[in-house]
């Protein structure tokens, strides 16, 4: 799915309006109606009580049109409406459809002390994407009494008072919605970390605007959703074995850290390459047997951490590197050797880098011309800093990497909420499953054992980065039905991965 900017959105809108031959108020009622079902949803069979706060233009106009709603479906209503001199003419219309009804509407001004029944649900519909500056401080009593209210906030479209598409400064007053509906497509702003206590969840509300017209939109940015995934599965052959399904090479593991290796190890067999081989300091042979009959290993000549690459190295299907591996000065000559190596071969496996081997090409900014293209990293944010330098927002940090990427022609999988896979050609897709329960240690191993082993198995570095990282927050999310997320651990999404592949390749779920 398209996440499109909010004037793209606003043409996609007009021209649905055209091609469907309705009004906009009509449109209007649409989203109105999908927001009332998404709520009904929400309070499931009880009557509830809502305060409903609008703003004059058409955000405002759906908070009038789901009180109407919300009335008829025997629900207690209070709705307050921002005084203005002019509102948008859908805005008028439904506060006409309220008066006709008898509904009352109280008016709302910046400066209101507001009282907020207990155990209703606040509905802020006071702004949308129609923001046109930062509110400013005269907004600030208003929203910190909702912000500060023990009641449940749901926001229609954005939090009122965050820009969709651009930086918004955090100091500036925003509601701090528990959940957000949101009109057609994600926003760019409810995906991002700096914006995480404003938006911690959202739900997207299809409200029927045009497929053929969103095709014309261009974007640089999706949200990956299961569809989107499911056209980049592999169907598995018939007459297949273990060779078929590729043999992935994983590299890491110094003293104090083989479970690194172990989890990634697991979590690529468990995706479904064919054979797996662990290359690991020698201190970690029988550790790494014990724990994992199924994995074949073969040891470096130092026994605390890798000191060199073996020749065989390049024979493998795939390989996946830096799994608790160590930046020992030995690991980091034998990575650079390896590049060397790797630059005079005709054809080489692909190449998926994590943790430590990151962490010593982002020591080594010169090597980021060795690094064969299209190869996969995959930073958390700090071993991200190292490797492009800070930056000052997370639009920032996405244009710098869409940079680096192209630059280099690489792959970057920025972990974290909403993980972005950032490809050469500089499209971004942001991951729609995963959980915070996920933040947990090894997980990431886990992601580079399941990339590694798509790569092996075939697909290409974008298809396996895309799939891999939608299946491994899916084990998670299904992990998270039966384990607490507070308690989810790396070995747990492992456990899961399975149900993922089930989940993913069964269409009615
Ligand atoms: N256009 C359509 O057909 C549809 C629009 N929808 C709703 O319409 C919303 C967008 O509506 P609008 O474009 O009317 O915009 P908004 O309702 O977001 O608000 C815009 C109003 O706020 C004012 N404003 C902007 N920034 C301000 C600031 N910092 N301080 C004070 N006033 C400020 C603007 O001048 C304008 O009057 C969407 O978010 C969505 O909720 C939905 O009903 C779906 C259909
Ligand atoms: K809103």
């Amino acid at each position: 799915m398209k996440i499109l900017s909010a004037a793209d959105i606003y043409k996609w809108e007009q021209a649905t309006l055209i091609s469907q031959n309705i009004s906009s108020v009509e449109l209007m009622e649409r989203a109105a109606e999908a927001l009332f079902q998404a709520i009904q949803q929400y309070v499931g069979e009880r009557q509830a009580s809502f305060v409903i706060l609008c703003g004059f233009g058409n955000n405002g106009g759906d908070g009038l049109a789901l009180g109407r709603m919300l009335h008829m479906a025997g629900h207690i209503v209070r709705i307050h409406l921002l005084e203005h001199t002019s509102y948008s003419a859908e805005n008028e219309i439904n506060q006409q459809r309220l008066h006709e009804m008898d509904i009352s509407i109280s008016s709302l001004s910046p400066e209101s002390i507001l009282e907020f029944p207990a155990k209703s649900i606040l509905i802020d519909a006071l702004f949308g994407y129609g923001l046109a500056r930062p509110l400013d401080d005269r907004w600030k009593p208003l929203l910190y009494q909702i912000n500060t209210a023990s009641n449940p906030v749901l926001s229609i479209d954005i939090p009122s008072g965050l820009f969709a598409d651009k930086p918004t400064p955090i100091e500036a007053p925003i509601i701090q919605a528990h959940l957000t509906y949101t009109f057609a497509c994600a926003k760019l702003s409810l995906l991002f970390p700096k914006y995480a206590s404003f938006t911690s969840n959202f739900q997207i509300l299809d409200i029927g605007l045009e497929k053929n017209i969103e095709n014309t939109l261009s974007t640089p940015y999706e949200y990956l959703q299961k569809e989107d995934v499911q056209l980049l599965i592999r169907p598995l052959q018939k007459f297949s074995h273990k060779g078929t399904f590729g043999h992935a090479y994983m590299v890491g593991g110094r003293y104090g850290s083989i479970g690194a290796a172990i989890l990634a190890s697991k979590a690529a067999l468990k995706t479904g390459c064919g054979l797996i081989t662990a290359y690991i300091p020698a201190c970690g042979y029988t550790i790494l047997q014990g724990a994992f009959p199924e994995a074949q290993v073969e040891t470096d000549p130092l026994d605390t951490h890798i000191s060199m690459f073996p020749k065989q190295i390049t024979d493998y299907d795939a390989i996946g590197m830096g799994m608790g591996m160590g930046t020992h000065p030995d690991t980091e000559i034998a990575l650079r050797q390896l590049f060397e190596r790797l630059k005079l071969m005709p054809s080489i496996p692909h190449l998926l880098f994590d943790a430590d081997a990151i962490n010593i090409l982002a020591k080594n900014p010169d090597w980021h011309v060795l690094i064969p293209p299209n190869s996969i990293l995959t930073p958390h944010p700090k071993e991200l800093e190292r490797l492009i330098g800070l930056w000052t927002d997370d639009f920032e940090k996405i244009a710098k990497v869409r940079d680096w990427c192209r630059r280099y022609q690489q792959i970057v999988v920025i972990k974290g909420a909403n993980t972005a896979i950032v490809l050469p050609n500089e499209m971004v897709h942001f991951n729609s499953t995963g959980n915070p329960g996920m933040a947990t240690g090894g997980s990431g191993d886990v992601l580079s054992g399941i990339i590694t082993s798509l790569l092996a198995q075939g697909h290409t570095p974008a298809d396996a980065a895309l799939l891999g990282v939608y299946l491994h927050g899916l084990a998670g999310d299904i992990a998270a039905t039966t384990i607490h997320e507070r308690s989810i651990t790396a070995t747990d999404i492992i456990a899961h991965l399975s149900s993922a592949w089930q989940h993913l390749q069964n269409p009615y779920l």
